[in-house]
């Protein structure tokens, strides 16, 4: 495509040569240009992308979008300058992937805790009624039933259109992903016309990154102050930031709750057990729902996806039927089951809330002790560590602090926040920073009817742990745990 149709609708200089020249691909990663790509040189927070230039040039690049002045300049290169080069790499990925969105419905979650959750629950709503469907989010992407591995919840602007492009040419029609705070702030789906929104809640989380709940709220509510007035804006009520999102939104808003009967989607009379939940709801819906799910949190979850789907225009016998078959999403609220006398669950709380909620939900069904295993992950909002100790001191009875993935950060002065938290007079603990081995005597530790909750990994495969990448799944570590406990 001809860089001048790459740049439509962009306010930009030509520094130097012609945007004639036809462009065979974008890149932001100088490592990864090949002949005749455009470079999007961006500064990051590690590095700077303009330093990158030279070797995108060597690699092939025709053409370099830059939004800073330069000491040198290629000749025979072509340099164009916009204001801000991470922002304009939507607009440029849009151009040069043909506008893939004007034909699928995009279907935007966001929200501190839930957004995998709700996702997924779309997602399969969708696929068994046999919508083509794709799914990006942090457990894994998914276009017409083929994945592609995730690293990050949202993926940069360039990424989602390179998907929405194979999307579209895969006849899909409803793409269903999760935007993170980090992706509002940082342009990942600027200008994306976004069909439906959901909010699921908002607490305290990636304050290193935000600075405080303000600045994270606001990151958050970019997804609704970009809503076209066609589009639906679904809302949880319950939240004590509903309103500032209401405010926000430009489209037409509909809200759910478990408490307030004017909501459009609301549950009544819910009954919880270990891996399952009945309610009623009320408003638009009114039906019965039995779900294999655990967890009150999921009926938020639950109600979030039928409302969705339903404004959508799905039938409601459709999205009873193909909701209540869904059994749970990988890595939440998942029970390790190996015909052992207590329960083990694996979940991904890892934010004082997603914590509170899944010891809540797990104290609702104990018969005996609720014992806790957990860590914080490094590189991470650090203010969440000594939080998430004193919940586990004041809601389990027993709690094995343990590593997540350190990171850069060194393990002891992880564990040593985190242990912050406890109060002096708390001995109820024990500290062994190798996960697996943590887990092996949280699961030896066990009594008949306790429940051992194994928090905040979920689905991951991975430990990362300074620069390394460690095999270490905790459901495939739990099994294996518990063959060695009954042996
Ligand atoms: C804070 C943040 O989000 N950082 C992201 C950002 O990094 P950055 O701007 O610091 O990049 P950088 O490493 O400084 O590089 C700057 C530029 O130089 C380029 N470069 C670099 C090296 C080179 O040899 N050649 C080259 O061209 C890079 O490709 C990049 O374009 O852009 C990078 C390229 O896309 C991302 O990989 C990186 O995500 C990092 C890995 C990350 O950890 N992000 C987390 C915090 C994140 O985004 N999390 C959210 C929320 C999670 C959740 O709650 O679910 C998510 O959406 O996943
Ligand atoms: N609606 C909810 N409200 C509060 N907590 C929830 C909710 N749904 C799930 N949780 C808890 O939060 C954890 C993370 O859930 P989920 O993966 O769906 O959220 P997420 O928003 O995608 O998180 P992340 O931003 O880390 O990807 C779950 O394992 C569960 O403990
Ligand atoms: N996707 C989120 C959650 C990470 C969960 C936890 N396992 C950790 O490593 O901190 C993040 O990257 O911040
Ligand atoms: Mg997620």
């Amino acid at each position: 495509m001809r860089l001048k149709q790459i740049l439509k609708g962009i306010e930009h200089k030509i520094i130097m040569g012609q945007p004639q020249l036809n462009i065979s691909n974008l890149q932001y990663d100088s490592r990864k240009i090949e002949a005749n790509d455009l470079f999007i040189a961006i500064r990051g927070f590690n590095v700077d992308g303009h330093d990158y230039i030279e070797e995108a040039v060597k690699k092939g690049a025709a053409a370099v979008i830059v939004d800073r002045e330069l000491a040198n300049y290629y000749p025979g290169i072509t340099y164009i300058k916009v204001e801000n080069t991470r922002k304009e790499m939507a607009v440029l990925a849009k151009n040069f992937f043909s506008d893939p969105l004007a034909d699928l419905d995009l279907i935007g979650i966001t929200g501190t805790n839930g957004k995998t959750t709700t996702a997924y629950l779309i997602y399969n709503i969708l696929s068994k009624n046999s919508f083509k469907t794709a799914m990006f989010g942090t457990v894994k992407n998914i276009i017409a039933g083929q994945e592609i591995e995730a690293d990050r919840t949202t993926p940069e602007s360039l990424d989602l259109y390179r998907y929405f492009s194979q999307a579209k040419n895969a006849g899909v029609k409803y793409i269903v992903m999760e935007v993170s705070s980090h992706a509002l702030d940082l342009y990942r789906v600027y200008q994306m016309d976004f069909s439906l929104a959901v909010f699921t809640n908002l607490s305290p989380e990636h304050l290193d990154y935000h600075k405080d709940l303000k600045n994270y709220r606001l990151a958050k509510s970019k997804l609704f102050s970009q809503l076209s007035k066609d589009a639906s804006a679904v809302i949880n009520l319950d939240d004590k930031n509903s309103n500032f999102m209401l405010e926000k939104s430009k489209a037409e808003n509909y809200i759910y709750s478990l408490k307030d009967r004017s909501a459009d989607l609301y549950c009544q009379n819910y009954k919880l057990s270990q891996n399952s939940l009945q309610y009623q709801s009320g408003g638009l819906i009114k039906r019965d729902f039995q779900l294999k799910l655990g967890g009150l949190f999921n009926i938020y979850n639950s109600l979030a996806a039928v409302l969705s789907t339903f404004l959508l225009g799905l039938e409601i016998d459709d999205i009873v039927s193909s909701l209540e078959v869904i059994e749970g999403v990988p890595g939440r609220f998942e029970l390790i089951d190996a015909g052992q006398d207590f329960q083990l669950i694996v979940d991904y709380a890892h934010t004082p809330d997603g914590m509170e909620n899944v010891l809540t939900a797990a104290k609702a069904i104990t018969k005996n002790r609720l014992i806790v295993l957990f860590g914080c992950g490094g590189d991470r909002d650090r203010s969440k560590r000594p939080v998430m100790a004193k919940l586990a001191e004041d809601m389990a009875d027993y709690v094995f602090l343990t590593n997540d993935n350190p990171r850069s950060e060194g393990e002891e002065l992880i564990l040593k926040e985190i242990k912050a938290g406890f109060s002096q007079s708390f001995s109820n603990y024990k500290v062994i920073a190798d996960r697996k081995k943590a887990i092996a005597e949280a699961v030896n530790f066990a009594e008949k009817d306790d429940i051992v909750l194994i928090l905040g990994r979920g689905h991951e495969k991975y430990q990362v742990i300074k620069d390394k990448k460690i095999e270490l799944d905790d459901r495939k570590v739990a099994y294996q745990a518990l063959k060695e406990r009954s042996s």
